[in-house]
């Protein structure tokens, strides 16, 4: 099987990469295709065109996206919209055209109402008003789901589309601005340890809670449901709701979260709180019903998880080699 893994060099196309190479050192046939942004420029419909047409995958893991947090997409919502859009449309499009019959794609929680029940089920979908914060990418997720549902209505092939919570984990964005909250705040509590501050702000009220899945829970998530034989996907989704939710079953206040990170990076000082930067959605728990049922569970702790990063970031750190 050829596997083509799209967004290989961002934190879950390269966990899902390493997922499968692992899996192919131990004897499974598989053969794993990557192209670089530089290589290959998803939002370009003829180059997209030109690889797929070449390398004729058998499977296609969509896992590349303009990606970013509150701020990031507050901040370029035609950059966030557009790029998503074209993205999708290229890949799932190209991808039918090469005879590619399965397909997973990821989208994000992100896309059901901003004052959706909690938890969040798949039905939610369309429900209501969306997080202004992120409305344009949102748009552009929920487009990804329907494309692939579309595209197995009137083509008879077999898309997938997984929505995970906010992810974390080696590999991530640790940008100071653009990036989600949780390596914002690694980097900034462990500058502050460095420099001997005894104050970090955090941004909004604090009170927003989250849910937080570690990329190789991710990667794992992703695989499986990749995995399910047809009949087993189709048993657990309808042609019209074909996304499955992947999350870990818990949230958290970002204060809260912000005090765990405090003590996994060493940093005792105080925590305040910045009212004029915005909180977003007040909640996003994911119900994981549909993939419970099917068999799936996380398995990393939040502060395991965290610790796990936070070794990874030192290193990657040392090596000159953190993204943001
Ligand atoms: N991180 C999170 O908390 C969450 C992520 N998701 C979804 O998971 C998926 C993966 O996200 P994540 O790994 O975190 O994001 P990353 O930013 O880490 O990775 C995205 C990858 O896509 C590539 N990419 C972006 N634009 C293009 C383009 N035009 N052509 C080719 N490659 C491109 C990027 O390359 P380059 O860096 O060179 O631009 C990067 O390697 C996305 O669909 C995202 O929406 C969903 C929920 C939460
Ligand atoms: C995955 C998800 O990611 C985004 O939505 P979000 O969940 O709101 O993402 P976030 O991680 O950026 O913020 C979570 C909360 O944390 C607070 N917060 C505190 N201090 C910092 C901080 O320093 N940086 C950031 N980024 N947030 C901070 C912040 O104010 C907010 O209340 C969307 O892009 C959306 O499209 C999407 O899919």
């Amino acid at each position: 099987m050829k596997y083509y893994i799209a967004g290989h060099r961002g934190m879950v196309g390269g966990a899902i990469l390493r997922h499968l190479e692992a899996r192919a050192a131990k004897g499974e046939a598989i053969e794993l295709l990557t192209r670089t942004h530089g290589e290959l420029d998803l939002t370009d419909q003829r180059a997209v065109r030109a690889f797929m047409q070449d390398a004729r995958p058998d499977v296609v893991i969509l896992a590349a996206a303009r990606v970013g947090g509150i701020h990031a997409n507050d901040t370029y919502p035609a950059d966030f919209i557009r790029d998503n859009l074209m993205i999708e449309c290229n890949v799932i499009h190209e991808a039918f055209g090469a005879g590619v019959r399965r397909l997973l794609q990821l989208g994000s929680s992100c896309i059901y109402p901003r004052d959706a029940a909690q938890p969040m089920a798949e039905d939610a979908l369309l429900t209501g008003p969306l997080e202004s914060t992120n409305e344009p990418y949102a748009i552009a997720k929920i487009a990804g789901i329907k494309l692939c549902e579309s595209y197995n209505r009137q083509h008879g092939v077999d898309y997938r589309s997984v929505m995970p919570t906010n992810l974390y984990g080696p590999g991530d964005n640790f940008h100071p601005e653009n990036s989600h909250v949780l390596p914002a705040l690694m980097r900034r509590f462990h500058e502050a340890r460095e420099d001997g501050r005894d104050e970090v702000v955090i941004w909004g009220s604090g009170t927003p809670r989250r849910e937080f899945l570690h990329v190789d829970d991710m990667a794992e998530a992703s695989l499986f449901v990749l995995d399910l034989d047809e009949a087993a996907y189709r048993a657990n989704t309808s042609p019209m709701l074909s996304h499955i939710n992947v999350g870990c079953g818990e949230d958290i206040s970002i204060l809260d979260l912000a005090r765990m990170v405090a003590r996994v990076t060493g940093f005792d000082g105080r925590i305040t709180c910045d009212p004029t930067k915005p909180d977003g959605t007040p909640r996003k728990l994911m119900d994981i019903t549909r993939l419970s049922a099917m068999g799936w569970r996380a398995r990393i702790g939040l502060e395991e998880g965290l610790r796990e990063t936070y070794a990874w970031f030192l290193d990657a750190r040392a090596r000159g080699d953190v993204r943001g």
